[in-house]
């Protein structure tokens, strides 16, 4: 995909086709379908007869990105799911490393998506995720992400929350350590996508450090409610142009600094 630079990104999480089709009813909002089964955790995997109906229903040119599981540290199973999600037609592929313990264990899980993902279609977009609550459920420090997204070839290093009871991003990882994390993935040449219950109120932060994508699911459902909620093309239009607000608005500031 061709990137727009310092450009933040919106990706979207429906939980099925139905919600897909909300999605495309809102595209021109909206950049980036991400296929998710979120009954199956925060980066549960769907099937790939979703992912294929997925990327049939929303326009060609929005890419369809799918997330592999909050998966174990088993690095060739990963590898495998990762390319089957390759197979059924999504270009970003979302990997949750919630049985890594430690970096060595993450970079062995991302290198084989990798090469798994990457043989079979070069341009794909690799995604290593970590979670800002990574010291509730004993998975790698969120900050050691754009290390090991660098050392294993992906893409793009991310955060998100691991258990969804409301706790945001900001909860877990404070506006200054989010800045971190996205000055080292810009330093090592990767793309920083954040997300984790964000509300529009986090948009101004997550502008001003410099975010790449910003991942939400949640602030977009009726209800604020990613669980019984849906998402309504409404909402995505509103939350876009709180987006467009803070890019406008800091663009004036930067150029004022200037
Ligand atoms: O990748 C993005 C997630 O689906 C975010 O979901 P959430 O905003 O409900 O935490």
């Amino acid at each position: 995909m061709r990137w727009k630079e310092a450009t933040l990104l919106l990706l979207i999480s429906p939980d099925g086709v139905e919600e897909a089709l909300d999605c495309a009813k809102a595209a021109e909002h909206l950049d980036i379908v991400d296929v998710k089964k979120p009954d199956e955790g925060s980066l549960g995997a769907n099937f790939p007869w979703v992912i294929r109906q997925i990327r049939d229903t929303v326009p060609a040119d929005k890419p369809v990105s799918a997330t592999v599981g909050d998966v174990p540290y088993k690095p060739g199973t990963v590898a495998q799911a990762a390319l089957g999600a390759a197979v059924s037609g999504a270009t970003y592929i979302k990997v949750g490393l919630y049985g890594c313990t430690t970096p060595e264990q993450a970079i062995d899980v991302m290198r084989g998506v990798v090469r798994a993902v990457k043989d079979y279609q070069p341009d794909a977009f690799v995604v290593a995720s970590g979670y800002a609550d990574a010291h509730r459920i004993g998975c790698v420090n969120p900050l050691a992400l754009p290390d090991i997204a660098d050392r294993s070839g992906c893409d793009a290093a991310m955060l998100d929350t691991a258990i969804k009871d409301g706790t945001r991003l900001f909860d877990h990882v404070p506006p200054d350590l989010c800045a971190e994390f996205v000055r080292q993935a810009h330093e090592a040449g990767l793309r920083a996508a954040l997300a984790g219950s964000v509300k529009a109120a986090d948009l101004g932060a997550l502008t001003r450090i410099g975010t790449d994508i910003v991942g939400v699911r949640g602030a977009v459902c009726e209800g604020g409610d990613r669980d019984t909620g849906r998402i309504q093309p409404r909402l995505v239009a509103a939350f876009r142009a709180e987006m467009d607000r803070h890019a406008r608005e800091h663009a004036a500031s930067v150029a004022t600094a200037g």
